[in-house]
């Protein structure tokens, strides 16, 4: 349940009566996610018609100093008719407040569901999507470095030591020793870079039907390759929970997606399958850690790092190499 923070409804109307959004009329904590607080408002809204918002309180991994560039970002990305919520400013024009000495923000509430088994057609729209954002992001002012770059994973995985990683997988330490050899000697460094979203899972994507409606969580957003962004995204809609199964289709259909809107380059697609190695690694090292350091009584679930590992192996083999090839 990801309220960590009890706030009354007293506490929810003056936090309310500080945007310009009417008045409260009820508020839901809502149970997804892990990371925040989050609750669904409804109010009276500006015109009596009624208004939604997401609240978010910063509880943990969000710092408040990025803030500005993960706000701001929503706000560019809307304003280019990218499907993001804007953040709502309060009266005095901040894009986030405090109380109690944590960072609160007012999010525009869209609608949609998350599809936890897309079609080829919702593929293709995520696709679209995500390069839409890419494109409009390019003239986004503020930077911020990828905080789970190669060397975050690096210390991840060190966190997890070698009989950590084993007590999970016996076959994880040396396949773990082995990539990250692989990737610290093969990571491109001369692909184009931009903002990237950097965890555009299908629980990060709002959909009706076929369109994406929402792209949220937008709190790992960083500068960073462009190209990492695409592989990030193939390896979190492109096979099934475990990672076990590779679905063709979904991938064929993510790719034309994104190329329908932005190219990728013949050296983009060459560097796939690498890339596609390092965001596999990079979900590997977090969950991971996360498996080894989360209490056994918190009530997140835990998600399963060997989903990745062999999502790596997917992308490690040289046969799957070649459907990356230019289209
Ligand atoms: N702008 C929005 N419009 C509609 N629903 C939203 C919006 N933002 C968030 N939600 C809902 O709130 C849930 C949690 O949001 P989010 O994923 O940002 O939380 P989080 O704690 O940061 O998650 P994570 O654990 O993935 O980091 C989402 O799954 C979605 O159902
Ligand atoms: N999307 C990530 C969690 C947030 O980094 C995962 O599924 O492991």
């Amino acid at each position: 349940m990801a309220v960590y923070t009890k706030l009354g409804a007293e506490t929810l109307a003056d936090i309310v009566g500080a945007f310009d959004v009417g008045q409260l009329v009820s508020a839901k904590g809502i149970a997804e996610g892990v990371s925040n607080s989050n609750w669904l408002l409804e109010t009276t809204g500006t015109d009596g018609g009624g208004a939604r918002f997401i609240l978010t309180m910063y509880e943990m991994r969000v710092e408040v100093e990025d803030l500005p560039f993960f706000l701001g970002l929503l706000d560019h990305l809307a304003a280019r008719d990218c499907p993001v919520p804007r953040t709502i400013h309060d009266r005095e024009n901040r894009a986030f407040r405090f109380h109690d000495g944590k960072a609160l923000a007012l999010i525009e509430f869209l609608p949609g569901v998350s599809v936890s088994d897309p079609t080829p057609a919702q593929a293709r729209a995520v696709g679209g999507a995500l390069a839409q954002m890419h494109l409009a992001a390019r003239d986004f002012p503020e930077t911020r470095a990828n905080g789970m770059d190669l060397s975050a994973w690096k210390e991840l995985l060190g966190g997890c030591g070698r009989e950590g990683l084993a007590g999970i997988d016996p076959s994880l330490p040396d396949l773990v020793e082995r990539e990250l050899a692989f990737l610290s000697a093969n990571w491109p460094g001369d692909l184009p870079c931009g903002v990237i979203h950097a965890d555009l899972f299908p629980d990060n994507v709002l959909m009706l039907g076929g369109d994406v409606s929402g792209l949220i969580d937008f709190y790992f957003a960083c500068n960073d390759i462009t190209a990492y962004d695409i592989a990030v995204t193939h390896a979190a809609w492109c096979f099934d929970a475990d990672g076990g199964a590779f679905d063709r289709a979904l991938s064929d259909a993510l790719l034309a997606g994104y190329e329908a809107v932005r190219p990728i380059l013949p050296e983009e697609r060459a560097m796939l399958p690498v890339l596609g190695r390092g965001a596999a690694m990079r979900f590997l090292a977090t969950r991971a850690y996360d498996w080894l350091h989360t209490p056994a009584d918190a009530l997140v679930t835990r998600k399963d790092p060997m989903a990745f590992a062999r999502r790596l192996g997917f992308y490690a083999d040289p046969e799957n190499a070649a459907m990356f090839g230019a289209s």
